[in-house]
């Protein structure tokens, strides 16, 4: 059954935007990052502190793998870093995927993730200057592999409502 993947970088809205269009066209929301926690009852934090990123990246792998074969209809909400590890990048063009990049600028993940960073290891011990200058790096980095998308939807300066509409356009 076809599988609805969005992914973009931390704070791009992923959690936030899949919660909402699955409520509007009720196909059930699964969060990557949750499964992950669920799967090995540890938060993603307590992964990166005791078994580092690499075991995070294997188990992020196979989490995602499971859930691309499962037999449901699903919106599947990606990891910041998903599509950049494992080859992940290549999953999203598979058959009965549609993936969409949630692309924000700079200043609006910024704004997003200052509020609220200590969940994410990455950024969690950053000052305000230098989570600026990681997350433009860090973008520049990633950009290739969210670009391996099939669809792009700009996120900035829209509500949440405004964006599941745009989704829900692609979708149609
Ligand atoms: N217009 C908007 N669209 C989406 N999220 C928004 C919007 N405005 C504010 N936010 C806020 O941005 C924050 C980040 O969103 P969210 O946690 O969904 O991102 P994410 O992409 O799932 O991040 P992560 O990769 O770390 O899980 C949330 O606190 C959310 O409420
Ligand atoms: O951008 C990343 O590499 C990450 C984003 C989060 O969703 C988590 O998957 C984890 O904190 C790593
Ligand atoms: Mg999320």
């Amino acid at each position: 059954m076809r599988k609805i993947i969005l992914l973009g970088y931390m704070g791009c809205g992923k959690s936030t935007i899949a919660n909402k269009l699955s409520k509007n066209i009720g196909i059930p929301f699964v969060d990557l990052d949750k499964k992950i926690e669920e799967k090995v009852n540890l938060a993603i934090n307590t992964i990166f502190e005791k078994h580092g990123e690499i075991y995070f990246r294997k188990l992020e792998h196979e989490v995602f793998i499971e859930l691309l074969n499962s037999p449901e209809q699903l919106i599947i909400g990606l990891g910041g870093g998903t599509p950049c590890y494992a080859n992940n990048h290549e999953l999203l063009k598979s058959d009965n995927v549609v993936s969409i990049y949630l692309k924000a600028s700079i200043e609006t993940l910024f704004k997003r993730l200052s509020t609220n960073k200590s969940k994410r290891p990455l950024i969690a011990n950053k000052s305000d200057e230098e989570m600026k200058e990681f997350i433009a790096m860090h973008l520049f980095e990633r950009s290739f592999y969210y670009n391996q998308a099939q669809y792009k939807v700009v996120v900035d300066d829209k509500t949440i409502d405004q964006t599941v509409l745009d989704i829900i356009a692609l979708l149609a």
